[in-house]
């Protein structure tokens, strides 16, 4: 048997025509979402993602701009051109790419984001908001990965969701957000004890552990789906997952990929924030000129 491979960059590409035909709708309005991307230092890898942020909203006739500051600007300055387009009309999204510089406070800059504004999902309110069950940002990467799952024809309710991994930006917010879908899920990371035991009973396993190859065979449960979050490089520079693919495929009941995979997505559904964004403030001038 080989798994069913679930093609983020194919779901991700009809998204993408989805939420451009709205943006074109939007644009007849007189709002083009705009998105600002806040690029710090010289990180090859934030880079190349920035890159393609920024190519994605070209892409979907988005307005974006990119601020770069060298590894060395103060975490003041952030904060106040934070603060900035915070007040700026023509932005409704807002991202400080990560990872930080060390002598910059990672928290204070999410949360100096206006939450109306914060289309990654990490700030606490929507973080809060998101647990509750309310209308709010969704993490990008655990947002994509419930549209893959859902487009994938993938039932949640009652099933075993095995998150490894429990960052704030990724293996938290998905468990909750697949909590929500009611399944039942169970987080496992660095001090879990017998992982392979938990992994084993998994009918969902969401890798994001940030270890090339990490998941094998013997964590996989015949017919199980597996989710790769993972965005390693190699010894040869080459993109890896999280799960050691070539082996897993032929347990598995449906995988994902790397590349190809839930990064797609993940750019997809910061787009489809941004959109949002801008939506939400079209409604709110219309509320106010009535
Ligand atoms: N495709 C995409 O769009 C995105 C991909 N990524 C990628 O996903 C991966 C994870 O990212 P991120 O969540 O930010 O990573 P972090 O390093 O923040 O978190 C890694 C998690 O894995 C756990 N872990 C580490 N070693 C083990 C182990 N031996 N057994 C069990 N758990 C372990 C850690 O546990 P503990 O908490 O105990 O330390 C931690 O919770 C990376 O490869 C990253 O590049 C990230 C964001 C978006
Ligand atoms: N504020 C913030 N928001 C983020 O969403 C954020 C971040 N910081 N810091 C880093 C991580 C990582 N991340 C990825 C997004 C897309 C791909 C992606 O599109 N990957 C392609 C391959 C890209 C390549 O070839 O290098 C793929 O998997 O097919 C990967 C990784 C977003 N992150
Ligand atoms: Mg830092």
């Amino acid at each position: 048997m080989t798994a069913l491979i679930i093609d983020g960059k194919e779901i991700a590409k009809r998204k993408k025509l989805e939420i451009s035909l709205e943006v074109e709708k939007l644009k007849e309005s007189g709002i083009t979402p705009g998105l600002a991307v806040v690029l710090v230092g010289d990180n090859q890898a934030s880079k190349t993602y920035v890159r393609s942020k920024q190519m994605t909203c070209k892409e979907l006739g988005m307005h974006s701009v990119l601020i770069e500051y060298t590894e060395s600007v103060a975490e003041g300055e952030l904060l106040r051109k934070i603060a900035e387009l915070n007040e700026d009309d023509s932005i409704h999204g807002i991202l400080v790419q990560l990872p930080l510089p060390k002598h910059i406070r990672e928290m204070a800059v999410i949360e100096a984001i206006s939450p109306e504004k914060d289309v990654d999902g990490f700030h606490p309110v929507n973080i809060g908001r998101m647990m509750i069950g309310q209308e709010a940002f969704l993490s990008c990467t655990p947002f994509g990965i419930l549209v893959m799952l859902k487009e994938s024809g993938v039932a949640l309710e009652g099933k075993h969701v095995v998150v490894v991994g429990r960052s704030n930006i990724v293996g938290k917010p998905v468990g909750q957000l697949l909590l929500n879908e009611n399944a039942t899920v169970t987080y496992c990371h660095s001090k879990t004890k017998e992982l392979v035991k938990h992994t084993q009973s998994a009918d969902i396993i969401i890798a994001a552990v940030g270890r090339t190859g990490f998941i094998t065979k013997e964590h996989v449960k015949p017919g199980a789906v597996v989710i790769d979050v993972g965005i390693n490089r190699n010894e040869e520079g080459k993109l890896c997952g999280d799960v050691s693919y070539e082996e897993v495929k032929d347990v598995a009941g449906h995988i994902t990929p790397v590349p190809g995979g839930v990064g797609p997505m993940t750019i997809t559904m910061l787009m489809y924030n941004t959109l949002k964004s801008a939506r939400n403030a079209l409604n709110k001038l219309q509320r106010t000129n009535n």
